[in-house]
Parts: structure tokens; C-alpha cells; sequence
């Protein structure tokens, strides 16, 4: 019988600390020889790594929607896309490319119940161009989160001159928010990212006016000079010292949109973690919606 491989969870990383290697292991176990009546064997294809499984190493995650992983227990992500290798189940045929939230067995075949929670869904491959992974990324829950992020809580409205703000401007969400807030209306989109190539691939490839390396460059002074109308509207992928700073230069009755805070991912905090006295008081004083 051929053997499936999975990743386990081992140590949890500890207050302030940094994930490593040895916090997971790699186990091989049998898998089933055929799927039973309503099952699917299903070839994993890709896996959604994402930074809140940062949050799932924690004892608490700090929010009911995202659960803590178990010491011993198969780690599993949020999102991935799939294979149907063998089905007893009328719904799914082999062949069929398939998402959902997923374990992580490596490379193998793995059995998978169809689940109230956690449906199968078949993804209409038509749509995708050749690209599985667009299911995980701008046609999935990054795509959703990055769109009604910008919708819903953005304020944004044609015509009024608004400039938007993006941290982890070149990543997953922070690369769709970007380009949704132009669409919408921004007058003028910033991004703030961690290299040279990312800056150039905001201004060059995504239409962003501007990008700031906040590992090179003073972000104070650089939005002051980029945003000098003040900022609208700020998309908050990072947290911590990036945002204070651009929470600084908002106007009054602006919008952040609260996505993630990664910069404190690791560090043993509730979510969303606390921000600084100086900076609460300045969201009461300018009626920033948070
Ligand atoms: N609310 C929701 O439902 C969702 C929230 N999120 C949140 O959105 C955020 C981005 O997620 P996603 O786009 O998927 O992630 P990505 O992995 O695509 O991008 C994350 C980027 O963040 C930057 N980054 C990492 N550490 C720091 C730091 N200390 N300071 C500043 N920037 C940092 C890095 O880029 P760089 O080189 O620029 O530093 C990194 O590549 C996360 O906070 C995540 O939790 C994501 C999906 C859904
Ligand atoms: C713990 C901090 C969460 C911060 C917000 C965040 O980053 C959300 C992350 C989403 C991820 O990147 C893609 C998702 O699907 C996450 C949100 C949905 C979680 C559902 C989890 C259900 C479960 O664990 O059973």
C-alpha cells in the first residue's frame, strides 16, 4: 500500500517567539485503499500559507473564527485546491479540481468527507485560465477580503480627490486593495512594502502613483511629502509602527480598514492587538472609523 505524508504540529513557538523548523514534524501513515459512499480521495495540489496561521500556533488566537492548532494534531490551513483522484460520492468525478479548507498531507492522496462546515466545492476550471491558484488568492478569500474591505468600509467615492494608503502594499490583499481602491475612485494610491522590487512592481506593474520601502526609507517624512492633502482612506495590513505613523497623517472622518496586523503576528498579544494612548486618542479626536 502506498503511503500518505502529513504535517504535524509539535511546539508552540512561546510568547515573542519566532516560528521555527522544529515546531512541526512530518509523519508518513497508510492511506485508504478506496473512498467509502459519500467520500472523495483528493490529491492536494496547493496550500494557502497564510500570515493569521501565525495567530493558529498561539494557545489563543485571540478570535472565535480562527482556531488554535493542537500539539500532536495534522496542521491545517485555511484554503486549498485539490485533485479528485477517486470518488464515491455522485457529486464529484476523478479529474475534478476541487477547494476547501484543507490539511496539509504533502504530495499524497487524502480522504476527505463532504462536510456541512467545510464544504467541497468544484472549481469551474474554464475560469482560471491554466491557474489553479487563482482559487486562493484574488478569486478567493484574499480577493473577497481586499474587495469588501474596500466596499464596504472604505468610504470611497469618484471625484473626491480621496488618497488611499495600503501597507503590505505588495502582498496578497494589500496588491488587490491597492488596484480596487483606483478603480473605485482614489485620486491617489500609495503603498508601503519591504524591498526596492516591490516598490517598482506597485508603480510599474500595479498602477500605484507611489511606493515607500519602509525598510530604506522615513515613512513619516515620505507620506508627508507623497500624501499632502493628508490620508483618506488606509488599508492596514501591518500594524504596529507603520500604522501609528500613517494613522498620524489622516484627516478628520477618514477610514482604515482593519485587515490584518502582521507585525505583531508574533508577539503574544490579543487580535487586534492594542495601539499606543497617543494614537487612540488621535482616532477619537479625528472621528477615524477603525
Ligand atoms: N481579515 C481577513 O479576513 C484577512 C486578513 N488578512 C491579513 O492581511 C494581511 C496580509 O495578508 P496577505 O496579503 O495574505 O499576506 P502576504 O503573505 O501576501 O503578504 C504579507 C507581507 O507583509 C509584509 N510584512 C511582513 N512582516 C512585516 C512587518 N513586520 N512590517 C511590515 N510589513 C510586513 C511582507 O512584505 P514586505 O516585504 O513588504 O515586508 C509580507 O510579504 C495579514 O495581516 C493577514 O493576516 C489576510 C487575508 C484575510
Ligand atoms: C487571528 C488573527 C486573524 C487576523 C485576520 C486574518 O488575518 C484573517 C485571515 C484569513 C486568512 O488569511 C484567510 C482566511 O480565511 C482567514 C479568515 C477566515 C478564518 C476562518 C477559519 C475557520 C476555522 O479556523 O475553522
Amino acid at each position: 500500500m502506498s503511503t500518505n505524508a502529513h504535517v504535524i504540529f509539535l511546539k508552540r513557538p512561546g510568547a515573542e517567539g519566532i516560528p521555527a523548523d522544529d515546531n512541526f514534524g512530518f509523519e508518513k501513515f497508510p492511506y485508504p485503499a478506496s473512498p467509502d459512499t459519500g467520500e472523495v480521495l483528493i490529491k492536494t495540489l496547493y496550500l494557502s500559507v497564510d500570515p493569521a496561521l501565525r495567530c493558529r500556533m498561539n494557545e489563543d488566537t485571540g478570535v472565535h473564527y480562527v482556531t488554535p492548532w493542537e500539539i500532536g494534531k495534522e496542521v491545517d490551513g485555511f484554503m486549498g485546491v485539490g485533485q479528485v483522484v477517486q470518488s464515491a460520492d455522485p457529486g464529484f468525478s476523478p479529474g475534478d479540481i476541487v477547494e476547501s479548507q484543507a490539511g496539509w498531507p504533502w504530495v499524497a492522496f487524502f480522504k476527505r468527507k463532504q462536510e456541512e462546515q467545510n464544504p467541497l466545492r468544484k472549481v469551474d476550471t474554464a475560469l482560471l485560465g491554466g491557474n489553479l491558484t487563482l482559487p486562493l488568492t484574488v478569486l478567493g478569500l484574499i480577493g473577497l477580503t481586499a474587495y469588501l474591505g474596500i466596499k464596504e468600509k472604505g468610504g470611497i467615492s469618484a471625484g473626491q480627490n480621496q488618497t488611499l494608503v495600503v501597507s503590505g502594499a505588495a502582498g496578497a490583499c494589500g496588491s488587490i486593495a491597492g488596484q480596487l481602491g483606483r478603480l473605485e475612485g482614489c485620486a491617489r494610491v500609495v503603498g508601503i512594502c519591504g524591498s526596492k522590487e516591490k516598490c517598482l512592481f506597485l508603480t510599474e506593474e500595479l498602477g500605484f502613483d507611489a511606493a515607500i520601502n519602509y525598510k530604506t526609507e522615513n515613512v513619516k517624512e515620505r507620506l508627508a511629502t507623497l500624501c499632502p492633502e493628508g490620508v483618506d482612506v488606509y488599508f492596514d495590513n501591518v500594524g504596529g509602527e507603520i500604522s501609528d505613523t500613517v494613522i498620524s497623517q489622516m484627516n478628520k472622518n477618514s477610514n482604515v480598514i482593519l485587515c490584518g496586523q502582521i507585525a505583531v503576528y508574533n508577539k503574544d498579544l490579543p487580535y487586534p492587538p492594542p495601539i499606543p494612548e497617543r494614537i487612540e486618542n488621535r482616532i477619537k479626536e479625528m472621528s477615524i472609523n477603525r
